[in-house]
């Protein structure tokens, strides 16, 4: 454990910048602080290329920072094992590798290895059960012994969150969980997010997303990212304005909310 500004903190950014040397010295995020406590469920909006996955990938112990502080479950990025730290984390991201001749609950006993290919040595009985019970929880109960390549998509992401869940993180990170899921599909995962939050009071959240009809009525703050600075933070009613998204992204955008799900229209 390192020294934290707030010790119950999930996730505490302190003045992060992010540089990357491609052509010249881009900046690519400035400027960030953030707070993440438990039980909150952040979503983390900005248009393409203002530095939501790299927010992501630094929370989730994937890189360090050029500038600043990251802590990430109360360890500081540079002072501890990256590797441990990111097995203390549940990530969904269409980047990661899995086995897709093996079985959704297969797929699922992966998360407690951490691995790619299953380490079936390593799976007791009660690995075996959890799976079981996270694949009823985020109602994927009758696909458990079907290929995951013969999922639809989803059914892939509730496995993905089964997996991620898997070592029973205290922060899940969503990487844009709801892409080219179709309407129904898209209702189940936002009822399932729910649920979870329900179930799992401490757990916290980031779901990055370029839609905030995606968001479940869960969501409890939002970020917005524009151009790699913050634009806006905090309890989502009062940064998913309508002058805060038409300031984010570039165009006048009408936000509403309507029985906890938000709405977003766009003119010119
Ligand atoms: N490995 C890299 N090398 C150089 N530049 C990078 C690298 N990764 C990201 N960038 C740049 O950093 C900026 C932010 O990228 P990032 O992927 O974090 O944005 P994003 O908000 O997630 O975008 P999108 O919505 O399109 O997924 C972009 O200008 C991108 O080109």
């Amino acid at each position: 454990m390192t020294e934290t500004q707030d010790p119950r903190a999930v996730v505490a950014l302190r003045d992060v910048a992010v540089h990357r040397r491609s052509s010249g010295q881009e900046i690519v995020l400035d400027g960030i602080d953030w707070t993440v406590g438990p039980g909150e469920h952040w979503a983390l909006l900005g248009a393409n290329g203002a530095g939501k996955t790299t927010l992501l990938r630094l929370v989730g112990a994937a890189m360090c920072p050029t500038l600043g502080s990251v802590e990430v479950l109360g360890d500081r990025l540079g002072r501890v094992d990256m590797r441990e730290l990111r097995a203390r984390v549940g990530l969904v991201s269409a980047a990661q590798k899995v086995p897709s001749d093996a079985t959704a609950h297969t797929v699922v006993l992966t998360g407690a290895t951490g691995t790619v290919q299953p380490l079936w040595r390593e799976y007791g009985s009660a690995v075996r059960e959890r799976a079981r019970v996270l694949l009823a929880e985020l109602g994927c109960k009758e696909f458990a012994d079907r290929r995951f390549g013969d999922c639809s998509g989803g059914q892939r992401a509730r496995i993905l969150i089964c997996r991620a869940l898997m070592a029973d993180p205290a922060l899940l990170l969503l990487d844009e969980p709801f892409n080219a899921l179709d309407l129904p599909s898209r209702e189940d995962l936002v009822d399932a997010l729910q649920r979870l939050a329900a179930d799992q009071p401490a757990l916290a959240t980031v779901t990055v997303t370029h839609y905030v009809e995606e968001l479940p009525p869960s969501t409890t703050h939002a970020f917005l990212l524009k151009e790699g600075r913050k634009l806006a933070s905090g309890a989502v009613d009062g940064v998913l304005t309508a002058d805060n998204m038409t300031l984010c992204f570039g165009r006048p955008v009408h936000v509403a909310r309507h029985d906890g799900r938000w709405y977003a229209r766009s003119g010119r």
